[in-house]
């Protein structure tokens, strides 16, 4: 195989954009990549092609995500706008969007609204450390006394969340005036990027856990062995690295790595790659098992989780659950089946958030904070988060 190498220039960041609909979430990320293409950084992306949004299957849930790249001059992004309030709740609550940082944008004339709310919590639920705040359509905000006050509404709001709302970055900017290149507002999305920049820390720990790989897809590779391909979650993998493969429950080692079809030195969280394993039989491995660091992760079958019920509005059921419950568990990309316990509660509506004990008909890797989708007859159900494996 002759291929060149994979080269890694600068550190890698999820970040995306959240907030209140029509508070222009799609406009700043256009104005970003537009401010990044004229220093010669990044390709503008327009907002008609990020908000017409291709509908992917990921993790077996149909969810609804754009993705735009850019770089500043210190980091690469890849950032994610989500189109409507539902993919929100789906994307946050699975891990799907993966976010390191997050932009919250408020309309600077609209003030805090029920989904600013919403996403804020939805953040910090799933772990989201680090918001940026961008007050946008300060071109329009006549009255800067007026714009004082949502920005302390704002502060507010974040400290009840938990988040230091006294010394989160916020910045007013215009998303619209900066696409139409009013210097004055391309300087504020300068400004925005390099809040981000600075206040984001790079989530170092990703890199430096116990190697974890949820399995994608399985393909043999004739005459050279069995190959899992995925997104490696945590840590890092090089070649002749020792793993296990729950599920399988075999313990081998890498003789290949590759990322987009070139040879890499060694893997690392957040990328995409192809992992040769060595003496695996084809069978043996399946999607939804885990390659991992040998003795780094314990399966499990019970655990309690948060999970919200989707409401029927949002696609999800139209009548309650109750203990007894069995739909299918989306657990990373494993698909297994789950018998629902309520608790005192004994039922929960479409629309409420519940706590639940689970116990799954299989054993898989478990951990607290590790997101999940809920399904039945193939459609998406609920979204939740372990809280506690037992
Ligand atoms: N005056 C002004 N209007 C803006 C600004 N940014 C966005 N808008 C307008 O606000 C409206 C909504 O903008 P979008 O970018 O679609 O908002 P969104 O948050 O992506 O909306 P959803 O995806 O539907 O939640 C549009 O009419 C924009 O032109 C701004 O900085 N100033
Ligand atoms: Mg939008």
């Amino acid at each position: 195989m002759s291929k060149t190498a994979y080269v890694r220039t600068k550190p890698h960041l999820n970040i995306g954009t959240m907030g209140h609909v029509d508070h222009g979430k799609t406009t700043l990320t256009a104005a970003i990549t537009k401010v990044l293409a004229e220093r010669g950084t990044g390709t503008f992306v327009p907002f008609d092609r990020i908000d017409r949004a291709p509908e992917e299957a990921a993790r077996g849930i149909t969810i609804n995500i754009a993705h735009v790249e850019y770089e500043t001059d210190t980091r690469h992004y890849a950032h994610v706008d989500m189109p409507g309030h539902a993919d929100y709740v789906k994307n946050m609550v699975t891990g799907a969007a993966q976010l390191d940082g997050a932009v919250l944008v408020v309309s600077a004339l609209d003030g805090i609204m029920p989904q600013t709310a919403e996403h804020v919590l939805l953040a910090r639920q799933v772990g989201v450390d680090h918001i940026v705040v961008a007050l946008n359509k300060a071109d329009g905000a006549g009255d800067e006394e007026l714009v004082d006050l949502v920005e302390l509404e704002v502060r507010d709001l974040l400290t009840a969340q938990g988040y230091p709302g006294d010394s989160v970055p916020v910045v007013r900017v215009s998303g619209l005036k900066a696409l139409e290149g009013d210097p004055r507002w391309t300087a504020s999305i300068e400004a925005l990027l390099d809040a981000v920049d600075t206040y984001v820390p790079m989530p170092e720990r990703y890199v430096d856990a116990p190697f974890l790989l949820p399995v994608e897809n399985v393909l043999t590779i004739t005459g050279r062995g069995t190959v899992v391909t995925g997104a490696v979650e945590r840590g890092r993998l090089r070649v002749g690295d020792r793993v296990s493969v729950l599920g399988a429950d075999v313990e081998t080692v890498v003789t290949g790595l590759e990322t987009f079809g070139k040879p890499m030195d060694e893997a690392q969280a957040g990328d995409n790659v192809a992992v040769l394993l060595r003496g695996v039989p084809r069978d043996a491995v399946r999607r939804g098992h885990v390659v991992a660091a040998p003795g780094s992760v314990v399966p499990a079958r019970r655990f309690s989780a948060q999970v919200y019920l989707l409401s029927g509005r949002e696609g999800g059921r139209t009548t309650p659950v109750a203990t007894g419950y069995r739909p299918q568990f989306y657990i990373r990309t494993a698909d297994v089946v789950g018998d629902v316990d309520l608790g005192a509660a004994a039922v929960a509506r479409p629309g409420e958030t519940v706590r639940m004990t689970v116990e799954l008909g299989r054993e898989v890797p478990l951990e607290p904070g590790l997101g999940f989708a809920v399904r039945e007859g193939g459609r998406t159900v609920g979204a939740g988060t372990v809280t506690a494996v037992e």
